[in-house]
C-alpha cells in the first residue's frame, strides 16, 4: 500500500494575510478546492496555533484517558457521537469523547468539572483555547471554499451564523494482535467541515477515487482536513466526502483530536444556484441536516446521503 498524494496547502507565514497578499489568497483558495474536490482532505501546515498548545492538549488528554473508567463513563450525552466510548466490541481500540461547544468556555469547564469533581482549570483553558483556534481555522477553510466558488459573502455569513461545532478527542489503543488493528471503521464525515490534529503516531487511511485505501503521512506539524457530507451536499457533490479509516500499526498509542463544524439544529443545507448547471445537474434536494443526522444514524449506510437526500 502507497502513501496517499494528499496535497499539502501552507497557511502559515503571510500567505492568508489578504491585505498585503491578494493573490496568494485567491491562489490559496483555488488550491483549496482542487484539493477537496480531488481527493476530498489535505494536510495543513499552520503557524497560528502554536506547538506549545498542541503538545499541552496532547499531553492533558493523555491525562484524561488515564481517568478511570467510571469517572469516564460519567459523560452521557443524548446526542450520538458524544457519549463517552470505550470498549465498543466493533472497535475495541478506540476511545473517544465528543464535546458541544467546546468554544464557550462555560461548556468546557463543565465538561472537566464533570472529569475533575476537584477541578482543573488548566484542562477547560486548554481545551477551550484549542477548540476556538480550530473552529477559526475551520471557518477559514470554509470561507476560502465559498470564495473559490464566487459565492458572495452573505452566503458565508448565514453559514457561520447556521454552524455549530463538536470537538472530538480520540485515543486508539495498542492492537493486543497484529491482524485486529482497526481502530476506527471506514466512514465519510457527516458535518460541514472537519480539521484534524494527531500525535506522532500514524494509523489514518483514506480510499482514493479508484477504492484503494491509501494511509496518510501527517508531518509532525500537520492539520488534516476532511470535507463531511454536508458539505458535498452543499458543493452538488463537486466537493468529495472522502471515505477514511483508523488503522493501528504501531506499538504506541495513537492520540488524535479535532474539530468538526456541522449545520445547527434546524438548519437547512441546500445547493445554491450557482453550483447547479448543464454540466452539474442538481443532485441533492434541499434537507434540514438535523434530519440526515438521525436518518444515518438508525439506517447506519455508505450511501446514506444518497439515500436520504439525492434527487
Ligand atoms: O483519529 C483520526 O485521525 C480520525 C478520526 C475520525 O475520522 C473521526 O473521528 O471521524
Ligand atoms: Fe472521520
Amino acid at each position: 500500500m502507497d502513501g496517499a498524494k494528499i496535497p499539502v496547502l501552507d497557511f502559515s507565514g503571510e500567505h492568508l494575510d489578504r491585505e498585503r497578499g491578494g493573490e496568494c489568497w485567491e491562489l490559496l483558495c483555488g488550491k483549496v478546492r482542487e484539493a477537496c474536490e480531488t481527493h476530498g482532505c489535505f494536510l495543513l501546515m499552520y503557524d497560528k496555533i502554536p506547538t506549545s498548545l498542541r503538545e499541552d492538549m496532547l499531553v492533558a488528554m493523555k491525562a484524561l484517558f488515564d481517568l478511570p473508567e467510571e469517572t469516564k463513563s460519567k459523560y452521557q450525552n443524548p446526542k450520538p457521537y458524544r457519549s463517552y466510548q470505550g470498549k465498543c466490541p466493533v472497535v475495541p481500540l478506540h476511545e473517544s469523547f465528543g464535546i458541544d461547544d467546546a468554544t464557550r468556555l462555560e461548556a468546557a469547564q463543565e465538561f472537566t468539572q464533570l472529569m475533575w469533581p476537584q477541578g482543573n482549570p488548566a484542562f477547560s483553558e486548554i481545551l477551550n483555547s484549542m477548540s476556538s483556534k480550530l473552529l477559526k481555522l475551520n471557518f477559514t477553510i470554509l470561507e476560502m471554499i465559498f470564495e473559490s466558488f464566487r459565492m458572495e459573502k452573505k452566503n458565508y455569513d448565514a453559514l457561520v451564523r447556521d454552524s455549530t461545532s463538536i470537538f472530538r478527542i480520540m485515543k486508539y489503543k495498542v492492537p493486543p494482535r497484529k491482524d485486529e488493528n482497526l481502530g476506527l471503521v471506514a466512514h465519510t464525515d457527516k458535518n460541514a467541515l472537519t480539521v484534524l490534529c494527531q500525535n506522532d503516531v500514524q494509523g489514518l487511511e483514506v480510499m482514493t477515487k479508484e477504492g484503494r485505501w491509501e494511509h496518510v503521512v501527517v508531518p509532525r506539524e500537520a492539520f488534516v482536513v476532511i470535507v463531511g457530507d454536508a458539505l458535498k451536499a452543499w458543493s452538488n457533490g463537486r466537493l468529495v466526502a472522502v471515505k477514511h479509516r483508523v488503522v493501528m500499526k504501531a506499538d504506541r498509542e495513537r492520540y488524535s483530536f479535532g474539530l468538526f463544524s456541522m449545520p445547527k439544529e434546524g438548519a437547512m443545507i441546500e445547493v445554491p444556484r450557482e453550483l447547479v448547471d448543464k454540466e452539474h445537474p442538481l443532485l441533492y434536494r434541499p434537507f434540514k441536516f438535523a434530519d440526515y443526522f438521525s436518518y444515518f444514524v438508525s439506517n447506519i449506510s455508505d450511501d446514506a446521503l444518497e439515500i436520504y437526500a439525492g434527487v
